[in-house]
């Protein structure tokens, strides 16, 4: 996220980043590997470190938080009451889950309020997270760990399609580096005239399939018994309830 906003223009010199590590970020952003004194008016918070840590950040810094310091989480599974509980003072708090291509500003953010978070705020959260993608505000937070599985792990789901797609070319004798080039650039040609297309994704599956044709007998592998949908839907509620169990503390 930090990569996209500067690259769009971030004065480096607004960003204070914690990080235990104390590792360099970005040129010209401040890393401190201890809380501050106190935090700058109009300060906004992003946390970024392990959901597990909450209890371990809360301690060092809900004390420096004030009312009007806008609290922005990242947390997987770690619902807004959560946050609350641990971070009572601020009262604009916005649950967001990015996925990885944020950094290109190719990303999707699904966010959350609550009625407690001031509208100015909303608006403003709204147009710090405009550069890095996709943002859609969810109305129910009882469907951001469902988001989460979908976008926030996605893109680990559409690397292992790529791979085993690649690896499958293989298979059938094609070289692997030129297997792996094909189906990297089949996938990101697709993904691109998909995101072009005037008509839905399941009509240009049926669009490359010529009628007898070849790409036909391979959708009718994907297809059979509603193989890949299964799969996917499987693969989601996976990971959705580990979000639900993340959020159980365990
Ligand atoms: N990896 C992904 O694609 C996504 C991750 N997330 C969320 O982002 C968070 C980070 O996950 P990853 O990027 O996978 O982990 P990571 O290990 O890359 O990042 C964790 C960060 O926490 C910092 N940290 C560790 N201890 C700390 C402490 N005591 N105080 C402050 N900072 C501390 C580390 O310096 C590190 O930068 C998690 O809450 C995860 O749910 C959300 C959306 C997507
Ligand atoms: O794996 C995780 O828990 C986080 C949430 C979305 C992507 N990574």
């Amino acid at each position: 996220m930090l990569t996209r906003w500067l690259a769009c223009g971030l004065d480096p010199a607004r960003v204070t980043v914690l990080r235990p590590s104390g590792k360099p970020v970005a040129h010209g952003v401040t890393v401190v590997t201890a809380y501050p004194a106190a935090l700058p008016a109009g300060t906004t918070v992003l946390l970024g470190m392990k959901p597990y840590q909450i209890a371990d950040v809360a301690a060092g810094l809900a004390p420096l938080l004030t009312a009007e310091t806008r609290l922005v989480s990242i947390l997987a599974g770690t619902p807004i009451a959560d946050l609350r509980r641990h971070f009572p003072a601020p009262r604009d708090v916005v649950c967001a889950m990015p996925n990885l291509p944020v950094g290109l500003g190719e990303g999707v953010v699904a966010l959350y309020t609550d009625a407690a978070t001031d509208a100015a705020a909303k608006a403003d959260i709204a147009a710090l997270i405009a550069p890095l993608g996709l943002a859609e505000w969810m109305g129910d937070e009882a469907l951001f760990n469902q988001v989460t599985a979908l976008s926030g792990c996605g893109p680990a789901f559409l690397f292992r399609f790529i791979d085993a797609l690649s690896r499958a070319g293989e298979a059938l004798g094609i070289p692997a580096d030129q297997a792996a080039r094909m189906a990297l650039a089949t996938v990101q040609g697709s993904a691109n005239m998909a995101a072009r297309a005037s008509v839905s994704p399941a009509t240009l599956a049926d669009q490359v399939a010529s009628p007898g044709g070849m790409t036909r007998q391979g959708l009718n592998v994907l297809d059979a018994d509603n193989r890949l949908l299964d799969l996917l839907t499987d693969t989601l509620v996976a990971a959705r309830d580990r979000g639900a169990a993340m959020a159980r503390g365990e």
